[in-house]
């Protein structure tokens, strides 16, 4: 008998979606399947939740929420053999449009009911993992604007966007690639594992969840019409045609951000205090187990 175990977060998206328990457990066969159902009722709360799950010992623990949620929970099933499920019910849903989960939660339990698995690459920095991407600089920023503005839409996103790029003034980084130092003035460092960042927005298109490598892009100190060709490459996906963003293929890095004690990220669509202004980056390949279409 298989045991499912699903962790829904109610707020993600808007919370306008038709997950529950009573939707899961008329889906499955209970008299097949093992089915447990928990929800979270705070930020972070589903950390826990994954905590008490894997005690269970479950086959497979879901995610029914969007990017944040997935970190929570994925965060704990790193290097463990028990499976990540997820049901895209959030707002971006960058991971899961990666790996072609559909939004239709009926067609994601029927994803999870199939149980076909690959592996894939994970994300570290410091001591947290991320799984589709992470930024510095006025990528966080952007971030915690749009977590307090109360609305998880594009539209928010873009506002915080053009409201961040008005007055931030970008940060002196140090980081090596290779045996390669650099020192430069950055608007933001973005690394990423997957092709999207959500919205079906993406800085690195050619990422992949299982090459073993962690797809960086940085950005310089840009002018008023350098950032507005930024903007608008980003939006109608052309990221490629912006010579000034500098990509490289990286398996690990170091960066410390110049006066700087406590440096701010973006991880996985959260905003993060990380409490010092050293940061180190690595990847881990192949190291989470995954239901897949
Ligand atoms: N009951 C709850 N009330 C408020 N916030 C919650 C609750 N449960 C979880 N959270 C928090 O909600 C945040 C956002 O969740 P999630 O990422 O799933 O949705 P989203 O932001 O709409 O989607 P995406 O990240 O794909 O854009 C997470 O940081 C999580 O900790």
């Amino acid at each position: 008998m298989l045991h499912l175990f699903f962790i829904i977060n109610p707020s993600s998206g808007k919370g306008n979606h038709s997950i529950n328990e009573e939707t899961i457990k008329t889906y499955f066969d209970t008299k097949k399947y093992k089915i447990n159902v928990s929800y979270s009722k705070y930020p972070k709360h589903a950390i826990l939740l994954t905590e008490e799950a894997i005690k269970l010992n479950p086959d497979v623990i879901i995610a029914c929420g969007g990017d944040g949620t997935i970190n929570e929970v994925a965060n704990r099933l790193v290097n463990t053999s028990i499976k990540l499920g997820i049901i895209p019910i959030g707002s971006g849903n960058g991971l899961a449009s990666n790996l072609n989960i559909p939004k239709n939660s009926l067609e994601a339990l029927q994803i999870i009911e199939n149980n076909r698995t690959t592996t894939i690459d994970v994300g570290k920095i410091n001591d947290t993992y991320f799984f589709s991407n992470m930024g510095l600089g006025i990528d966080a920023e952007i971030i915690e604007r749009y977590q307090n503005s109360g609305k998880r839409n594009l539209m928010s996103y873009v506002k915080a966007s053009i409201n961040r790029s008005l007055w931030y003034e970008p940060k002196v980084f140090n980081y090596s690639i290779g045996n390669h130092k650099l020192k430069e003035s950055l608007l933001f460092l973005f690394i990423s594992n997957s092709n999207e960042m959500g919205y079906n927005i993406s800085l690195t298109p050619n990422a992949s969840l299982s090459d073993g490598y962690l797809d960086l892009l940085t950005v310089p100190k840009l002018n008023f019409f350098n950032k507005l060709y930024f903007g608008i490459a980003v939006i109608i996906n052309k990221i490629h045609t912006f010579k000034k963003a500098k990509h490289h293929l990286i398996k690990e890095m170091n960066v410390d951000i110049e006066n700087t004690s406590n440096c701010v990220a973006q991880i996985d669509g959260e905003y993060h205090i990380l409490n010092t202004n050293r940061i180190s980056i690595s990847i881990l390949e192949r190291s989470l187990n995954i239901i897949i279409p």
